[in-house]
């Protein structure tokens, strides 16, 4: 999926560049001339199978730290890496392509997916969805550069909010945090995934923040990056200028850095080893 969502964002890039590069020099055909310069006018991402998507590979990560329990979680390390820098680089280029680009949430946004959601201009959120920050229960911070993005689109708080309690997001809560900037029924019934979950989380201890979210089970260290991650972004005029506001490098290179501290400690192979019991 990963290199999928990379190869499909680069086409797009290369091809709204060049149909630009040939509307600049005047040579435009046939294919573009009623197109403003650009073969697509919008970008939809959306999942099939009845989800949109479900993050990373939990089996590969179980494989991979069973396979390197001897080496200090190396090779779980070095995937770390890899996946933090194709993730987030890919999400940056989706979120700077010219087009206006669209998510269409159904089902699962978890982990991964739910960044994956913060990477386009709009999200149409269907009545099944269930978005979901999971990273915390896996003892890790967003990986894909969906902290900043997230803070972008909810503010600061709701976002610390988000990522520290690991709450299914359901459409409605979506829309009122400005998630969703609209809803719709889902075309057929369909069971909403994983929102009963927070019922069956363990009820707040006494004393824990106020959060009662069920934020108490997670992992040690597992919160300690999220204030840095959600650093309040520059307000922008448009979309063009906020498009160009996003460099190119990831979003915040300390988004890059906290995860990556995280990636592969005790605590996630802890929580790896018991996906793979
Ligand atoms: C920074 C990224 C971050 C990290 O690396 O820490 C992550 O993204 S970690 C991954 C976070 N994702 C999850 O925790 C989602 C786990 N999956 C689910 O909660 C459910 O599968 C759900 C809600 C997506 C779908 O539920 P449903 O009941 O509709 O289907 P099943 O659960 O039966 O799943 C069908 C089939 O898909 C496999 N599956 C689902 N998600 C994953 C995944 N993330 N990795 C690997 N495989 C996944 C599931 O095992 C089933 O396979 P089967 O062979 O049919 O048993």
């Amino acid at each position: 999926m990963m290199e999928d969502l990379a190869a499909a964002v680069a086409q797009l890039g290369a091809e709204a560049r060049s149909a630009e590069a040939q509307w600049e020099a005047g040579r435009t055909d046939a294919e573009f001339e009623d197109c403003d310069g650009a073969r697509y006018r919008i970008v939809v991402v959306q999942g099939d199978g009845g989800h949109f998507c479900s993050g990373a590979d939990l089996g590969m990560l179980g494989d991979l730290h069973g396979a390197s329990e001897g080496a200090e979680g190396e090779a779980l390390r070095e995937f770390g890496r890899w996946m933090n820098g194709t993730m987030t680089s890919t999400l940056t280029a989706l979120r700077r392509l010219p087009q206006v680009s669209v998510a269409i949430v159904q089902g699962a946004a978890f982990g991964g997916g739910a960044e994956l959601t913060t990477a386009t201009d709009l999200r149409l959120v269907s009545s099944d969805a269930v978005i979901r920050f999971v990273q915390a229960t896996m003892a890790v911070s967003p990986g894909w550069g969906g902290g900043a993005r997230l803070a972008d689109i909810v503010g600061a708080q709701a976002a610390r909010r988000l990522l520290a309690s690991c709450a299914p997001v359901t459409p409605q809560r979506a829309e009122g945090l400005g998630l969703a900037d609209a809803t719709f029924e889902a075309p057929a019934p369909a069971q909403a995934p994983a929102a009963t979950e927070a019922s069956d989380a363990p009820a707040a201890e006494e004393g824990c923040p106020g959060c009662a979210d069920g934020c108490c089970r997670l992992p040690p260290g597992a919160l300690a990056t999220l204030p840095r991650l959600v650093a309040p972004a520059a307000p922008v005029s448009s979309l063009a200028a906020s498009k160009a506001a996003i460099p190119a490098a990831e979003p915040l290179p300390e988004e890059a850095a906290a995860f990556l501290r995280v990636w592969g400690a005790r605590a996630q192979q802890d929580v790896l080893a018991r996906l793979r019991k």
